[in-house]
């Protein structure tokens, strides 16, 4: 994969959950590089091996595209209030999800790129838009689309935003039929077990019985329940976009002999700035496993913020002080005594 900064958080043992701590890359000091986030910084003029092969997916052309940006979209809808800008805000800015109280109303479709593991970018929506309008070059919006994520606010009135979205998924049924929708039933965490399981197939039910009434059987919808306030919404953009990575089952495989060979029972590989999942072995993955390795990452970034910092050496030369510093790839252990002899270990790679 061209430009990627990963690490690895590979669990052994069984799960434990840690509350999230948000990490904030805000906060980090141009001085404090630390060597997870020399990556990040250093992606812009990152190298792009020349290949003869044309580019797939993470950089060029999607199934349905036209040459263009050659950036694969993901494009936020749903009604007003529904929290897709909370959503992108987030997951790929850190914002804390309280500070989430204070978005203002988006206005006009809001685009925003992103440089990690691969390029894409981020559409968000006004809630209001209606982009059948002819006024609106529909090609334009969904030429390059990487898939359509659909926000459903569990805790409001939802048979709108239903109808809205299967009038979306109709109008695209023709031309563009490949796109994958990813319907979030968001804001979960207000509702209690029942309520929410509920909610959650009552949604379903209703767009797979109305679609297939409009005589679309077997659209390529799937369903997520999610929340700003846990992992889930991270857990849930994990899965969108491993789906637009081409060589997934490269990684599952090649993580699956990773397990095999060090009896590792579970292994990510992450994106450090966003905390998405872009691959784990073929084992069944929990929540648990997902939300600790996370949370590890949180800790490494911090601690390494603390100490990872450029120290001017004893006659002021800045690049001896790295040499002494030896920013070399993070890599780290813990145990967790609680449970017995479980490790869980990250190992930074680069790009
Ligand atoms: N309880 C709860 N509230 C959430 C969640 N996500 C977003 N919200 C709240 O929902 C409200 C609306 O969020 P926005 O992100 O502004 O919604 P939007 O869909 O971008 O709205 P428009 O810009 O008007 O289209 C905010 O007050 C958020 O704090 C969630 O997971 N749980």
């Amino acid at each position: 994969m061209p430009s990627s900064s990963l690490s690895i958080p590979a669990r052994l043992g069984p799960e434990e959950v840690v509350d999230d701590p948000h990490m904030g890359f805000g906060r980090f000091k141009p001085a404090a590089k630390l060597t997870l986030m020399r990556y990040l910084q250093d992606l812009q003029d990152a190298e792009i091996p020349t290949s003869p092969v044309p580019p797939k997916y993470h950089t060029g052309r999607l199934p349905n595209g036209k040459p263009g940006d050659g950036k694969p979209r993901l494009l936020l809808m749903g009604q007003r209030r529904s929290g897709k800008s909370s959503i992108s805000s987030v997951v790929f800015h850190k914002l804390p999800p309280s500070e989430t109280l204070y978005l203002e109303t988006t206005t006009r479709i809001k685009k925003e790129s992103m440089h990690s593991f691969m390029d894409f970018q981020v559409w968000d929506f006004p809630g209001h838009l209606d982009y059948f309008d002819p006024a609106f070059d529909v090609d334009n919006i969904f030429d390059e689309i990487g898939a359509l994520i659909w926000v459903i606010d569990a805790q409001d009135e939802y048979l709108d935003a239903i109808n809205r979205l299967n009038t979306t998924i109709l109008n695209l049924q023709h031309s563009y039929p490949n796109i994958l929708v990813e319907v979030f039933v968001h804001k979960v965490d207000g509702l209690s077990d029942d309520y929410k399981s509920d909610t959650f197939r009552d949604i379903i039910q209703r767009v797979q019985d109305e679609l297939s009434d409009a005589g679309y059987e077997n659209p390529p919808v799937s369903y997520y329940q999610t929340s700003i306030y846990d992992h889930s919404i991270f857990e849930a953009f994990s899965k969108v976009i491993q789906k637009l990575i081409p060589q997934l089952p490269t990684l599952e495989s090649l993580l699956n002999s990773l397990c095999a060979n060090c009896r590792i029972e579970k292994a990510y590989v992450f994106d450090v700035l966003s905390k998405i999942y872009i691959a784990t072995d073929t084992s069944p993955t929990d929540i648990g496993s997902y939300e600790i390795c996370s949370d590890y990452i949180d800790v490494v970034v911090d601690v390494s913020e603390i100490y990872g910092w450029d120290r001017p050496s004893e006659n002021g030369n800045v690049d001896e002080a790295i040499e002494e510093t030896g920013n070399n790839d993070a890599e780290s252990l813990i145990t967790m005594e609680r449970k017995g002899n479980n490790y869980l270990y990250l190992r930074e790679i680069n790009k």
